[in-house]
């Protein structure tokens, strides 16, 4: 017999992300946005955007075309040109003709190149998440919140946003030069006098239009800087409030007994007038934008016929000259104000970068563990120098356990005294702490918690998880049903059903048994995995599996020292000291 102490500790460090530098933050953003272009479907990634932008410049290449019909057609009007009436008419078909052919094919491929970049990067982040059962340290340290919100909306958010962006970027840009170009040949010089100078600057339009468009968007920024933060909060409120919802889906069955719906919807109101208080200061910061945006908006309908009636009326433009000058000031200035129109866009991709990078550092961080767990090509499970550390400045130390093959261990303990988490880290699930846990590479550890996990599906698929249905026989699970009592069940081995509702905890305790016993696993821990049975359907669960797997290893956490005597070692931890012992059955030991 050996004893070792549980010993208070220092405060375990708190969870939570590193502050770091701007340049880190750009860093990281680069690499999320050009993973896709530098993974294996790259080709995809590149003729994709070069078609993208591609059909983005026909489009604003059949607006120009349509731009230019405007000042032939209107010169024809004015001239009485009745022979090129029709011919103007057929012209102005064939190039809308034109631009919907495009239109419509961008689109559809807009939404393919969308979806596909959206599955590049959510296959990695669910592989990531997956990994080293990354998802369970993550909930068990809660480490961050809402990760299935990260995966599965900021991502598409965040594909989603950078496209408009990008592709708008490029088509403002596009527009931008092209119909600055009309305007040029429509401009007269800027004439004024400067400490008697005369200052003469040509394409007045031109100069018009972009002042126009920076006085616009300097405006629409600044009036929308509070934007960008009450985004992000809103997409935290929002989060919050899911989670309480689907927090209470998840407990359903105990709130409903605790008759707790009034607290709950209070909580749940509580939340919600969070995400109201915080959206009505979104609507007054985005009500700020459009009234700016309308203002402007107003102003740039005018101007271009200021600018351009005196030169019609002294006739330097013709009357096609003065309407495609206008077309061209407005379509100018409306693809430029894509800034400010991108403004809410933008506002809520810093947003969702930020909460990609949060996820992005827990799952890089995911790794680090203080208990070390190695695989060894030995038989026996060992533990060396383990101590388990818990977040409530206690700690647990066991020391040196090693269990042999065939040997079946009991472990006992005082209630939150560490029983759970040791099994957690001997499967590795449990990194606080210190010490080695050596495991045997070759053969089957299977662990079974309190609550068996039961997918949604038909109950062979239930039973036989997380291995595939088809590997075992009908007849062979039927047959194990009955051995465990559920052979009302048989007939329901091909429904589909959501088993964890639909069995009482003590049926899916004894389906583990079954699972149990269709893997015959050589080592097994179990982690009160009889909690829910009567003493009769306990003993039975041991003495079942006894019979059917009498050479394996067992490892049994449980709270009824009855069980005691299907074990032939003890496991005890206490406050004062873990202490190890052998059982002999003849002699009815007490552990
Ligand atoms: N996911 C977790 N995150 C943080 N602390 C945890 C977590 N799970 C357990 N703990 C803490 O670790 C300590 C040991 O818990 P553990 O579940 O191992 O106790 P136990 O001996 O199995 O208790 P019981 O007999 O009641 O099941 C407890 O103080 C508990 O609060």
């Amino acid at each position: 017999m050996s004893t070792s102490n549980h010993t208070v500790k220092e405060a375990r460090p708190q969870a939570g992300l590193p502050s770091v530098s701007t340049e880190v933050r750009i860093r990281h953003f680069l690499k999320l946005l050009t993973s896709y272009w530098l993974s294996s479907d790259w080709m995809f990634a590149w003729f994709g955007t070069a078609f993208l932008l591609g059909s983005k410049y026909i489009v604003i290449y059949m607006s120009v075309q349509a731009n230019s019909w405007q000042h032939s057609f209107y010169d024809v009007v004015q001239n009485k040109q009745v022979d090129l009436f029709i011919p103007e008419i057929i012209k102005f078909f064939l190039i809308n003709g034109c631009s919907a052919v495009v239109l419509v094919l961008d689109v559809y491929f807009y939404g393919m190149f969308s979806m596909r970049w959206r599955t590049f990067l959510t296959t990695e982040y669910v592989a990531r998440w997956m990994k080293n059962n990354g998802f369970y340290s993550m909930e068990r340290a809660a480490l961050i919140d809402n990760p299935d919100q990260r995966i599965a909306e900021d991502i598409k958010d965040f594909t989603n946003s950078v496209m408009a962006i990008v592709v708008g970027l490029f088509g403002s840009i596009t527009a931008g030069i092209s119909f600055g170009s009309v305007l040029w040949s429509a401009a007269a010089p800027i004439r004024f006098l400067i400490a008697g100078y005369h200052i003469s600057i040509p394409g007045d339009m031109l100069w018009y239009s972009l002042l126009y468009t920076v006085l616009t968007t300097g405006a629409i920024i600044w009036v929308g800087r509070p934007l960008i933060s009450r985004t992000m909060r809103q997409q935290q409120v929002e989060a919050d409030f899911r989670f309480g919802l689907i927090y209470i889906r998840r407990n359903a069955e105990q709130i409903a007994f605790l008759d707790a719906a009034p607290t709950e919807v209070q909580s749940l109101r509580e939340a919600f007038d969070r995400i109201k208080k915080n959206y009505h200061r979104l609507i007054l910061a985005q009500m700020g934008i459009n009234a700016t945006g309308h203002i402007f908006d107003s102003v740039g309908k005018l101007l271009p016929v200021f600018l351009t009636i005196p030169k019609y009326f002294a006739g330097t433009l013709t009357f096609g000259g003065v309407m495609a000058a206008q077309d061209a000031f407005r379509q100018m200035t409306s693809s430029l104000s894509f800034f400010y129109q991108a403004f809410q866009s933008f506002a809520q991709q810093i947003a969702n970068v930020n909460r990609i990078w949060a996820f992005d550092q827990v799952l890089e961080r995911g790794g680090a563990s203080g208990i070390q767990v190695i695989k060894e090509d030995s038989r026996e499970i060992a533990a060396r120098d383990l101590r388990l550390d818990f977040y409530h400045n206690a700690s647990l130390t066991i020391g040196d356990w090693t269990i042999l093959p065939g040997q079946r261990w009991v472990v006992v303990g005082p209630s939150g005294i560490g029983k759970s988490s040791t099994m957690r880290a001997i499967a590795g699930l449990w990194p606080d702490g210190a010490g080695v846990v050596q495991v045997p590479s070759q053969g089957l550890t299977m662990f079974v918690p309190q609550r068996l996990y039961l997918p949604i599906g038909t109950l062979k698929n239930a039973i036989c998880f997380p291995g595939s249905p088809d590997a075992y026989d009908d007849d062979q699970v039927i047959s194990l049903l009955s051995v465990v009592g559920l052979q009302k069940h048989a007939q329901r081995l091909h429904e589909s059903r959501s088993w964890a509702d639909q069995l009482s905890p003590g049926e899916q305790q004894r389906l583990a048994l079954v699972r149990i016993l269709l893997y015959r696993p050589d080592r097994l821990v179990l982690d009160e995995a009889t909690s829910a049975l009567d003493m009769a359907n306990a003993l039975h669960f041991y003495a079942t599996l006894l019979e059917r797997l009498p050479s394996v290893t067992l490892i049994s956490v449980v709270h009824d020292e009855r069980l005691t005597p299907f074990h032939t070692h003890c496991l005890r931890l206490a406050a004062e000291g873990v202490t190890q012992s052998a059982l002999d059955p003849e002699e009815e030991t007490v552990c």
